[in-house]
């Protein structure tokens, strides 16, 4: 089957972006896996699909699939490329959609700037959310929020990392670090992710704080590794710093692929809201094998 695709990037994270507005191409795990191959396919961290709505109020139905084939929540740098996508693809006139994910309803606008901005919904931070198992440990609270104790064995010397828990439709455990370049992140990162506390798995942020308005972060991403930068990832982190009393309302997020901004007022009812860059890379067609 031949498909055509296009190749976006938001901050270093970067998509295969699918059209299945005129019908859906029925792509198996295996098939989204190598079409994120870097060396047989296009190469991506995430394959983002767009599909029609039929629902009252909604634009446009938002597919992820992570670079292991799996498919998953949310996405905010694949987000702000799927705004720019439909706009420019003449799927939508409007500069604010609504976009059903399979964690609910975002809303990207695009900016005169250039940039867009997500309002990406409530943040949670019930561990049940994400899920987290949190039975038999002791949580040390800080300000709005909670640290748990996460022990970590394997490869690495045994460790226990201090985590808050925060999800943004998909589950992300946030620790701080001194210093991001620093960070295990190659090492730990893989140990978190697949921690058996976590039964869906989990994105894992090392987040510096650099100042109440700057942060550093990285983000060893689950189904896919480090990435150089991670959407959903940095409103967790700001959450987190928010809620453990560190950050101030809006705050930069350095990533190793660039700039990202978030705000969130801190109410359990207050949307986190996203900006950042979003751009399309290429455009081509490719053959994709019968892969069940
Ligand atoms: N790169 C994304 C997050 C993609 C999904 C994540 N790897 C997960 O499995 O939850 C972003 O920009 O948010």
């Amino acid at each position: 089957m031949q498909i055509r695709f296009t190749k976006m990037q938001g901050a270093g994270n970067d998509f295969v972006v699918l059209d299945e507005t005129q019908g859906a191409l029925g792509l198996t795990p295996a098939q989204y896996r190598f079409l994120a191959d870097r060396h047989f396919g296009v190469g991506a961290d995430q394959i983002l699909t767009v599909r029609p709505s039929l629902a009252d109020g909604i634009d446009f139905e938002y597919l992820i699939h992570n670079a292991d084939g799996g498919q998953v929540q949310q996405c905010g740098n694949g987000a702000r490329c799927f705004a720019r996508y439909v706009r420019d693809k003449g799927l939508t006139a409007k500069e604010q959609i609504r976009v059903q994910t399979l964690a609910g309803v975002i809303a990207p606008r695009l900016e005169s700037d250039g940039r867009v901005t997500v309002d990406m919904g409530r943040p949670a931070l019930e561990p049940a959310r994400l899920p987290f198992d949190t039975q038999g440990l002791a949580p040390v609270p800080q300000g709005l929020v909670q640290k748990w104790p996460l022990t970590l064995d394997g490869q690495a010397p045994e460790a226990t990392v201090m985590i808050v828990a925060v999800s943004m439709g998909n589950p992300h455990a946030v620790q701080l670090v001194d210093d991001v370049d620093r960070a295990p992140v190659a090492l730990t990162g893989p140990l978190i992710e697949s921690h058996p506390r976590f039964a869906e798995r989990v994105n894992a942020g090392y987040l510096q704080v650099q100042s109440r308005s700057q942060v550093r972060l990285r983000v060893y991403e689950r189904g896919v590794g480090e990435t150089l930068a991670c959407g959903t990832g940095a409103c967790a982190a700001v959450v987190a710093g928010i809620g453990l009393g560190l950050l101030d309302a809006r705050v930069d997020v350095h990533t190793r692929g660039g700039l990202l901004t978030i705000a969130w007022a801190g109410g359990p009812d207050d949307p986190v809201l996203m900006t950042g860059p979003a751009s399309t890379v290429f455009e081509g067609q490719i053959d994709i094998p019968d892969l069940p």
